[in-house]
């Protein structure tokens, strides 16, 4: 059975009912297994705001102080993926929540200037097949572990793409535009290495999209075939997606 990784931005948690009808949509593909990672950078804002700090962020990943793991872990695998567990259960599904380490990724430190933000290193064995097997379905925030067992605060697009490779599973790419826009924020329907190179020079992309362009043209790179950024706000997307319809923007390797 095909496996699908469907990486869902966190802003769908503050649409009512978004979660829950993508789950829904899930819900009635029968022949394809999912596992759901998922982001949570705007809650991450909101909690950081009212705890009384400052966070910046550098070509789109968050600058990641110890003294805000906390926060940033509570949010993400905490608030975020129960939150998302309560819109699965609704919508049908048995799901798990994890984090990256159940996920099998092991994760080490980016750079020294961005604090705990982490890398995909892989490493441990995932429980996710055996959960597939079981029918129930994986919820993985894109809070990692280190071999030190420190907290990793890594993005939720690269964490996504790690598990995506290590399952060897199809990815798609659920934000909250209806595609990569253009200078005049029109839809770019197809985007590769030089378009996207050429795009960030001039600003046209950038923060949290730069790193989504990026990670997924390592992931069409990888599995040698176009790789999907879509919306989140039409469930209907997903499903034309799964279908092999051309929804969004394809990031050709
Ligand atoms: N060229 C672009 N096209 C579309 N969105 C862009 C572009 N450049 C920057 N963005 C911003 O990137 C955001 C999506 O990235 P991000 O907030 O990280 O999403 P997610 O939470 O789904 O991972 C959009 O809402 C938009 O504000
Ligand atoms: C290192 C880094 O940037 N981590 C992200 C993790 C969450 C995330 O990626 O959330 P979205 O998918 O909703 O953008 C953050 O703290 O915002």
């Amino acid at each position: 059975m095909q496996t699908w990784v469907i990486k869902l931005g966190g802003a769908v948690l503050n649409t009512e009912d978004a979660a829950k009808a993508l789950f829904e949509a899930l819900a009635s593909q029968t022949q394809a297994q999912f596992v759901i990672v998922h982001g949570g950078g705007s809650l991450v804002d909101n909690w950081l705001t009212e705890a009384g700090f400052a966070s910046a962020k550098h070509q789109g990943l968050r600058i990641s102080p110890k003294e805000q793991m906390p926060y940033i872990v509570g949010a993400l695998a905490g608030c975020a993926n129960k939150q998302l567990m309560s819109q699965a259960i609704i919508a049908g599904h048995k799901p798990v929540g994890l984090s990256l380490y159940e996920a099998g990724i092991i994760s080490s430190q980016k750079l020294k200037a961005l604090g705990q933000v982490g890398n995909c290193d892989g490493g441990v064995q995932s429980v996710i097949p055996e959960l597939l097997k079981l029918g129930r379905l994986p919820l993985v925030s894109s809070i990692g572990f280190g071999e030190d067992g420190l907290w990793y605060n890594v993005n939720a697009d690269e964490a996504a793409a790690a598990i995506a490779k290590e399952l060897n599973a199809e990815i798609i790419f659920m934000t909250d535009v209806e595609a990569v826009l253009d200078a005049n924020k029109q839809p770019l329907h197809q985007l590769d290495t030089n378009q996207i190179n050429t795009l960030i020079a001039e600003g046209v992309i950038l923060g949290g999209m730069e790193v989504k362009v990026k990670t997924s043209l390592l992931a069409a790179q990888h599995l040698r075939r176009g790789v999907y950024i879509s919306s989140w706000q039409k469930p209907e997307n997903l499903i034309a997606l799964l279908a092999g319809e051309h929804v969004g923007t394809k990031i050709t390797p």
